[in-house]
């Protein structure tokens, strides 16, 4: 199993180009099964995830092609994909496909529209919480399906052949639940209103799409949805937007080695409160034509307090990151996380760099340490792992990061990116 190890204490200095969200290009490309006409994505992100989606919609009879890679850049990074689901061959995802990432499950939205049936498997994901799928499967029903859950499956069925609209109130706010009923509706007869629906970049990426695509969304970024359906949607071509959750991540890995760098192609918009946190813990944030600049000299990290919640304020995504910055902050934050019920998992792998963490039901106290010291760590989920490698390239001496299949989830070419910037990382393969 492949390792990262670092080297820390090097501040970081140059420029990192941000790729395309993983997030945002998983929906994009389930919206694929949509239609029989060809959907082009630009800028999807060459991760693990995306490759896997690539499986799944292939078992559903789902054709691409990679048609090109961002100008000047190397094998592996952001690429250009066409999708094409002329003939779906197969309405079932299985177990094997599907418990190995959450967003697969959302394929049940737009199978169920075009099709008039779906038997999905309870998806996987992140080990971030229990993560039911009860929003969905209420939703659903409330565009007309017939639901059955037997064996692990969800078994939906239309009652005659097509969804019809309708409203619908999310009791909490799910992402992914507001992708796949903003999907199905697409294709539903009548009007659809959605509200307390989420209100994530991601989800204005789809909305962006599907409207390429012909269908008819309003709302799209509020909390207030309305879809009128159409019978048919066609090709389009769509790019994926830029991922907040990696522009954050390597602005708070700046933030906590000291440096400059410039994170090219992020968009400001996407995460202002967040840049707003890192300001406030002495770095300086400049949005530019090429990005973001982040920059921190001499002056030490202040501690300040988070809490995460649904966009616009602090992402989840962002929680484990922010407490490897914390670690070092010069006295205590409080971090509070109300997305996930499980989402500390770091907590204890920080501590073995030295960091001084308690918790606190849903909020962890950090007391931030003038150093860490670097360890062999290891994390269950993809963020947790990359707050690690962070963290350790601030520490004194060696970390190595075990388990880096959960980063090559979410992290295109992390030791390219942070290496081209003065970063003394590696992979160990094997
Ligand atoms: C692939 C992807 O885009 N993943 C993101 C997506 O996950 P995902 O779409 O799974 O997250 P949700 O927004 O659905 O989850 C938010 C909360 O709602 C709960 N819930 C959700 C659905 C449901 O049917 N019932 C229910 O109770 C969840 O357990 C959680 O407590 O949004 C999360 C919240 O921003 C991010 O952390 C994930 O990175
Ligand atoms: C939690 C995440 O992913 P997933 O929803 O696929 O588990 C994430 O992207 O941080």
């Amino acid at each position: 199993m492949d390792r990262i190890r670092i080297v820390g204490g090097n501040k970081l200095a140059g420029s990192i180009p941000i790729s395309g969200a993983k997030n945002a290009a998983l929906p994009l490309m389930i919206a694929s099964l949509l239609t029989d006409d060809t959907l082009t994505l630009e800028n999807v992100p060459h991760l693990a995830d995306v490759e896997q989606l690539i499986r799944i919609l292939g078992n559903h009879g789902v054709d691409y092609s990679v048609n090109g890679r961002r100008e000047k850049q190397q094998e592996g990074y952001s690429r250009t994909i066409t999708f094409s689901a002329r003939n779906i061959v197969d309405t079932t995802a299985p177990y094997e496909l599907v418990s190995k990432m959450r967003a697969s499950f959302w394929v049940i939205g737009p199978l169920l529209a075009r099709m008039g049936e779906a038997k999905v498997s309870l998806p996987g994901g992140c080990a971030i919480g229990t993560r039911p799928v009860d929003l969905f499967l209420e939703g659903l029903q409330v565009l007309g399906a017939d639901l059955d859950v037997d064996n692990g499956y969800v078994i939906a069925k239309t009652k005659n052949g097509r969804l019809v609209g309708n409203r619908y109130v999310f009791p909490k706010v799910s992402v992914g639940a507001t992708h796949v009923l903003m999907m199905a509706a697409s294709l539903a007869k009548g009007e659809t209103v959605l509200e307390n629906a989420a209100c994530e970049p991601e989800i204005v990426n789809l909305a962006e799409c599907l409207v390429a695509m012909g269908a008819k969304i309003h709302g799209a970024g509020t909390s207030t949805i309305t879809i009128e359906g159409v019978e048919a949607l066609s090709g389009a071509r769509v790019r994926v937007i830029p991922d907040r959750i990696e522009t954050g991540t390597y602005a708070m890995a700046v933030a906590m080695t000291g440096g400059d760098v410039v994170l090219e192609g992020a968009r400001p918009d996407l995460l202002q409160t967040v840049l707003d946190i890192i300001a406030e813990t002495g770095a300086e944030i400049t949005p530019t034509n090429a990005g973001i600049r982040v920059k921190r000299n001499g002056a030490g990290i202040a501690p300040v307090d988070v809490t995460t919640a649904p966009f616009p304020a602090f992402p989840t995504d962002l929680q484990a990151q922010f407490m490897g910055l914390m670690t070092m902050a010069k006295g205590k934050s409080r971090i509070t996380e109300t997305i996930f019920e499980n989402r500390f998992m770091h907590v204890q792998e920080l501590a073995r760099l030295g960091a001084h963490i308690t918790l606190s039901g849903q909020t962890a106290i950090v007391d931030g340490v003038a150093r860490l010291r670097g360890a062999p760590v290891m994390a269950t989920d993809l963020r947790a792992s990359v707050s690690l490698v962070i963290a350790g390239l601030a520490a004194e001496g060696e970390t190595v990061v075990n388990r880096v299949y959960h980063l090559d989830r979410g992290f295109e070419r992390l030791e390219e990116k942070l290496s081209g910037c003065g970063a003394v990382i590696e992979r160990i393969s094997g």
